[in-house]
């Protein structure tokens, strides 16, 4: 599998504190990559050391096969988690403008940038100022100028943050599509629910450390499935084959599914005349794996909504 970021022992410090505090990391090639952890746990500090945009204090990363990061800036579309536009510039200007900051020539930025905004289904807005836009508007307009140069990599910090809905759905679709050409799709983010719908690999950090890094489903299949079972019978010698940790409601049965699988489970109940009324095996989501992994206090500071995307 082609590697599209490595870390190793990297470190950030800023005035003796660690920021990042010994990052191992690896970014697949191709796919959509989620960094999860809650405000302050040094993503953006990582996402910015990982681009070259500050040096590491300690350790090495490769970048789309270059140790110097910075150098591949052409190839790279990286949206910051403070948004900012020139107030005057008009939307197809600023898309211009970024694209020729990444090597595009102005007027091919310039044709571009129209085409994707009419894709955007903001064609009408292309020649007004940004002041004239919406907020979602204006982060649209700033994330298609940090794709116009269509880059092999897209780092995108907090993207859904200060979007509404329609807007983050919007901006998942591109997300997808990108995805779908091949380019590495790297996000930021503190709301577990946006890197399970998205993501095939992530990487969870808190104060500084990954405590994971590597596919969503070998972080769910860090814990094992759940059991919901009916019966009609209450009791009986079927009861035996029903796991320790099995809580008991009217006829209902919760436990975890036992290391040996539900097909000796299913016979006992059967031989045993349980009577069986439903049985439904539920395997657990991001979130319970992230407790798992993190802990609960780290997952308690996270899917929490910035104070802006309430508003
Ligand atoms: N330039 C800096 N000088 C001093 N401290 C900094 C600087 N940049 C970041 N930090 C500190 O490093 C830690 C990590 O910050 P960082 O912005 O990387 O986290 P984050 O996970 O992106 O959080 P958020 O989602 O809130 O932006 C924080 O404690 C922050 O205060």
């Amino acid at each position: 599998m082609a590697i599209a970021i490595e870390a190793r022992g990297l470190v950030k410090e800023f005035d003796g504190f660690r920021a990042v505090d010994g990052v191992d990391l690896n970014i697949p090639e191709g796919s959509i990559f989620g960094i999860l952890g809650p405000n302050g746990a040094g993503k953006t500090t990582m996402l910015r050391t990982l681009l070259g945009i500050i040096d590491p204090d300690a350790g090495t990363r490769t970048l789309l096969g270059s140790s110097k990061p910075i150098s591949q800036s052409r190839i790279v579309g990286y949206l910051p988690e403070e948004r900012g536009l020139y107030q005057s510039m008009r939307a197809v200007d600023t898309i211009a403008f970024m694209g020729a900051l990444r090597g595009m020539a102005l007027k091919d930025a310039r044709d571009k940038g129209r085409a994707m905004l009419e894709e955007a289904g903001l064609g009408y807005a292309a020649d007004r100022q940004i002041k004239q836009l919406s907020k979602g508007m204006a982060q649209t307009v700033q994330l298609i100028g940090t794709i116009v140069h269509d880059p092999k990599l897209i780092v995108l910090d907090e993207p859904f943050s200060g979007l509404d809905a329609l807007n983050q759905a919007k901006l998942e679709r591109m997300i997808r599509a990108q995805a779908e050409k091949g380019v590495t799709v790297i996000f930021s983010t503190h709301v577990i629910a946006h890197a399970e719908r998205l993501c095939e690999s992530i990487a969870i950090i808190a104060k500084g450390k990954i405590s994971f890094d590597g596919l969503v489903s070998a972080a769910r299949d860090r814990l094992r499935p759940q059991v919901h079972l009916e019966t009609e019978s209450l009791d009986g010698p079927w009861r035996s084959a029903l796991p320790a940790d099995c809580i008991a409601e009217g006829n209902w049965w919760h436990f975890t599914l036992p290391e040996t699988g539900v097909e000796p489970l299913l016979t006992a109940l059967v031989e045993g005349k349980a009577g069986v009324r439903s049985l439904s095996i539920e395997r657990p989501g991001l979130h319970d794996a992230f407790v798992a992994i993190a802990g609960e206090s780290v997952a308690a500071e996270m899917d929490q909504p910035l104070a802006e995307e309430l508003l």
